[in-house]
């Protein structure tokens, strides 16, 4: 087993940052103005050497000092005991990443596009060259929730892991629930506040959190998973109409990450899926506002946690690149060989969506004539899908039971639990149907952690 190789250049950590943008010029803040305090923490000096950026001349956050600047990211890394990649994206972060974990350097990134792409490539690189590779500020921004479910709970078995980790999702759906701001303006407030992602759309589609899903999926199961493995539907459908009815039946429309080992009645695996949910207003995760993550882990003998705090935005997840820089920095300084992130002993194929259960929120337009609750009743019945609540706004909420009403021309029903392909099947009758005009939305129900 390689042993983590010691710092280069006797006593003194060079570190080398690629990228000054939202979190890099909070990053090189810190090394600079905290040098002393830093270098205590680790018990070693450690000197931030450079910081690779694509234009000198851009304005920053905090004021890098000119000599440090550099636009040659790869002789930077050549010079350095441990990188920090802060640039984003695939290309050319994954090959810099690759060329200090090659060489035996430390790797700290917050780069979870490329973790969920490439993580089980780079971390086979990293065990073979005994190069050290940690990305705590990938998932949840400030939250430590990668190193509690990697150290923590390794002695556990994780069955559940759901939650927000999309800052400027969450943003921008609580401006919309709370304030009654329009999409387009809440996303752009959020880019100010430096949430976003350089492109948006990875955000608004769901892709983040996809990202998200896989990595925290792969540490909680030992088992390898991808972006691709994962299920995904952003927010971009979701309308301000959608939210007020969500919040009339006493819901909140969030974006939930959710990665969930199936052993009952198929062949186990695990589902990892990122959808707009609805959450009762009870919920604790409802209570998760502006651009804050929380996300729950259920193991088998801890039970739940709860994981909450700052998700997105450049200072709080600068505090995440640093922890993962001390706790380097100090293996650079008395290295240990690494544990493996994948244990061979388990392999948890990726389940395709429809083997997840999980209820359904159906919002219709019917027609206004007798015997519509009864037939829409009828085909949920047909599919093994029983009812938890129907609703017709305007008239009464109808709980438990169903009753013919011909108050209103909507209906909403949200279902018990049922498995995926039945509710899906369910919808796509009720969209046949004479009496339903229109499926206005279909959202998923969350109603325990
Ligand atoms: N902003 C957040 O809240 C947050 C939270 C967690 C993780 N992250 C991740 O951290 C990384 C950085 O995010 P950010 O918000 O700081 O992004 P950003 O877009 O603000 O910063 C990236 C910087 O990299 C620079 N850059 C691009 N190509 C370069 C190159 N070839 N060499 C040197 N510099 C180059 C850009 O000019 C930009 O200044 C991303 O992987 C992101 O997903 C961001
Ligand atoms: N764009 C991401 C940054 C944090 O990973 C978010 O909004 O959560
Ligand atoms: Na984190």
């Amino acid at each position: 087993m390689a042993l983590p190789p010691q710092s280069k250049s006797g006593e003194t950590i060079r570190i080398g940052l690629l990228g000054a943008g939202n979190v890099g010029a909070q990053v090189a803040k810190t090394l600079v103005e905290e040098r002393e305090l830093i270098s205590a923490r680790v018990g070693t000096p450690v000197k931030l050497v450079g910081v690779a950026v694509r234009d000198p001349e851009a304005p920053r956050d905090w004021r890098i000092p000119g000599e440090l600047l550099t636009t040659d990211a790869e002789a930077l890394v050549d010079q350095s005991d441990l990188v920090i990649e802060l640039i984003g994206g695939n290309e050319p972060a994954g090959a810099l990443i690759e060329q200090a974990l090659r060489r035996g350097s430390a790797v700290v990134t917050g780069n979870k596009a490329l973790l969920a792409s490439r993580g089980t490539e780079l971390n086979a690189i990293a065990a073979d060259t005994g190069a050290l590779l940690r990305y705590e500020a990938s998932v949840g921004g400030a939250i430590p929730i990668l190193r509690p479910i990697e150290e923590s709970l390794s002695g556990d078995r994780i069955t559940k892991v759901m939650g927000i980790v999309n800052g400027t999702t969450n943003y921008i759906l609580d401006q919309m629930d709370t304030t009654g701001a329009a999409f387009d303006d809440a996303l752009d407030e959020a880019q100010k506040l430096g949430y976003a992602e350089s492109d948006p759309t990875a955000d608004v589609a769901g892709l983040d959190a996809a990202a998200k899903a896989a990595i925290l999926g792969t540490l909680a199961f030992h088992a390898p998973f991808s972006f691709d493995d994962v299920y995904c539907e952003g927010i971009t459908e979701v309308t301000q109409d959608d939210i007020e009815a969500a919040a009339a039946s006493g819901y909140v429309i969030k974006l939930l990450a959710i990665a969930e080992k199936h052993t009952q009645g198929q062949e186990p695996g695990v589902v990892l899926r990122v959808h707009p949910t609805l959450l009762p207003r009870t919920h604790p995760l409802a209570s998760v506002r502006g651009a804050f993550n929380a996300v729950f882990v259920v193991a088998e003998n801890a039970g739940e946690l709860m994981f909450y705090g700052q998700g997105a935005g450049g200072r709080p997840t600068s505090s995440a690149i640093m922890g993962d820089v001390v706790a380097v920095a100090r293996r650079l300084r008395a290295p240990v060989p690494e544990s493996p992130t994948i244990s061979s002993e388990v392999h948890l194929p990726p389940l395709p969506i429809e083997k997840a259960t999980t209820q359904y929120y159906i919002d219709m337009e019917v027609a206004d004539k007798e015997g519509v609750i009864a037939e829409i009743a009828r085909v949920l019945a047909d599919h093994h899908v029983s009812i938890e609540s129907m609703r017709q706004p305007g008239s009464v909420t109808i709980e438990g039971e169903v009753e013919d009403s011909e108050n209103g021309a909507k209906v909403q029903v949200v279902t018990h639990i049922a498995s995926e392909k039945d509710l899906h099947e369910t919808v796509q009758e009720l969209r046949g149907l004479d009496v339903v005009k229109t499926v206005i939305s279909v959202l998923r129900v969350e109603v325990k952690k």
